[in-house]
């Protein structure tokens, strides 16, 4: 099922809808009740220290401290004032089963988290507005401290100073080993610092009804099901004819592996033929890649156009100055094109076509938009969402994770692995996505399930190399990640299919 992506201010108007039909007490009981769950299960050890806010955050503590109680787990419970109201009655139900509940301040703080074996911080969720006070920040300083001392820290929806929308961390915050979030994902959980920040990210779902929720996502985060079903299914009768013709248009003297690599990417995420079309000798990286050298393109794309074009071509990895003009021609050809690298300049907006995949990193991102690199890591959701825009057809701004926008839909993929960090890793991404554009996915399909089966691939192969991870290794492990997500969906007969 896919899971969600939320702003700040779309949980707010699901809480809004909740109050008034007296639901929101249902959704803080079972949040309180999934955070003490995740505080058994992943630090069962020693006393929890629970640290409530005034909002409802501080409630979900509150909450979290009578199951765990009720669990038979030592509790101790600093809390804040609070006015809010369901905060108050969870304070009062909390009481009423034998917990206490005392003052928060630094030296209460001091003297529990010394005995303490987990610490529950329920201090500041998405109702937070920066800047943080000075009395919460000395709280925070105290509590990081103990932290960098080996006290676990579970955060209860988003790490407490941490602004929700937001992938950077602007001032202190809470550094949580694990963060119970609940309905949907923040970016703050999935991207840049602030995820670091998050830790271990778990969401609790709730029982809210899911339209409520979808009606608000910023976007989707597909489990490994729903890419399963997108990935070609090939019939018996299959030939080299019918699994994708991939042209791979790049290579320039000195960056001319980049295009070796997406046409390697290409065949092992199973295109049926695959050409490197390039102005430079191109290494054999693999007997099976073909390879032809052309002297110029003014020439050359004439030439190619009229010999019949193939399902799917990339183009731009290692392509170099000329990689504009280039573009100009192929995205006229109309067939379902990778633009990669030298390829992704402004000078194209408006010459895509609804088959065009766009594969920026942050840095091309920022160029194509005019921007800052930060301001694109900064809202990875909203920079893809203006690059769809400006483009048209599918976006996919790569990054750890990838964020894959289309014109309906903003999707983040899961998995990847850091030592996918290592140049050549987008060259073969564009081989994937290429091939599974020649194999007949739609462009906003290819995005989704070629941006997965890299990550999956990455995964893979860092069990072997870890941050000593080449591209060439992640194209390997492609077919295993292929079979990987086919077995997920369950229904993949590996000797036939
Ligand atoms: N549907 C859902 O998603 C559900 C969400 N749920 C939970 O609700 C949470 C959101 O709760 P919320 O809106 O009450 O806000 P919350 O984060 O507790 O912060 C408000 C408190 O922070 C304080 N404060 C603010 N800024 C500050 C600053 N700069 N520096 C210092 N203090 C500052 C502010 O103080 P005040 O301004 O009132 O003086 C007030 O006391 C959400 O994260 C999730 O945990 C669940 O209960 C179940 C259903
Ligand atoms: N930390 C990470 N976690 C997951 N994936 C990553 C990480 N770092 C890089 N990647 C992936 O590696 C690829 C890097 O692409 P890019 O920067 O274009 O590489 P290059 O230009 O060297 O080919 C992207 O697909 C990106 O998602």
């Amino acid at each position: 099922m896919s899971e969600f992506i939320l702003s700040p201010e779309g949980a707010r108007r699901v809480d809004a809808r909740l109050e008034p039909a007296g639901l929101l007490d249902l959704a803080m009981e079972e949040a309180g009740r999934a955070v003490a769950d995740a505080v058994q299960a992943s630090f069962p050890e020693g006393p929890a220290l629970l640290l409530a806010g005034g909002g409802a955050n501080g409630g979900d503590a509150l909450v979290a401290a009578r199951h765990l109680l009720a669990l038979g787990r030592a509790v101790h419970v600093l809390a804040q004032p609070s006015k809010h109201p369901l905060t108050r009655l969870n304070r009062r139900r909390l009481r009423a089963v034998g917990g206490e509940v005392q003052p928060l301040n630094l030296s209460s703080l001091r003297r529990a988290a010394a005995s303490a074996g987990i610490v529950v911080d329920g201090l500041l969720g998405t109702g937070f507005v920066p800047p943080l006070r000075p009395a919460l920040a000395a709280v925070i300083e105290v509590l990081n401290a103990a932290h960098d001392a080996g006290l676990p820290i579970l955060s209860i929806d988003i790490p407490s100073g941490l602004d929700a929308s937001c992938a950077d961390v602007a001032g202190l915050s809470v550094r949580a080993d694990m963060t119970v979030t609940f309905m949907g994902f923040k970016t703050a959980s999935l991207f840049g610092e602030a995820a670091t920040r998050s830790g271990r990210v778990t969401l609790a779902p709730l029982r809210v009804p899911p339209d409520w929720v979808r009606g608000e996502a910023l976007g989707i985060r597909p489990d490994d099901l729903e890419v399963a079903v997108l990935l070609p299914v090939r019939t018996a009768s299959a030939h080299k004819g019918t699994a994708g013709r991939v042209w791979i248009v790049g290579g320039h003297p000195g960056t001319v592996g980049a295009a070796a690599l997406a046409g390697l990417g290409a065949l092992r995420a199973g295109a049926g033929l695959v050409t490197v079309h390039s102005l430079a000798d191109v290494p054999l990286v693999t007997p099976e890649l073909m390879v032809q050298r052309h002297t110029n393109w003014d020439h050359a794309l004439p030439e190619l156009r009229a010999s019949g074009l193939p399902d799917a071509v990339a183009l731009g990895m290692g392509l170099g100055p000329q990689a504009v003009g280039v573009a100009r021609e192929v995205l006229a050809w109309g067939i379902p094109t990778v633009l990669d690298a030298d390829a992704l300049h402004p000078e194209l907006a408006g010459h895509g076509h609804p088959q065009c995949l766009w594969t920026p990193h942050p840095g091309e991102a920022a160029r194509l938009l005019g921007m800052g690199t930060p301001e694109v890591t900064r809202d990875p959701l909203a920079a893809a969402r203006r690059l769809q825009e400006l483009l048209g057809g599918t976006v996919v701004l790569k990054g750890g994770p990838s964020v894959v926008a289309s014109a309906d839909t903003l999707s983040v993929s899961r998995g990847g692995h850091p030592g996918m960090a290592s140049g050549g890793m987008g060259d073969t991404l564009s081989g994937v996505l290429a091939a599974l554009l020649g194999q007949g996915l739609s462009a906003a399909d290819a995005g989704v399930a070629g941006v997965r089966l890299h990550a999956r691939a990455g995964e893979l192969a860092a069990r072997a190399h870890g941050y000593g991870l080449i591209a060439s290794d992640v194209s390997d492990e492609l077919g295993a990640a292929w079979l990987d997500l086919k077995q997920s969906w369950g229904q993949f007969d590996t000797d036939s299919d």
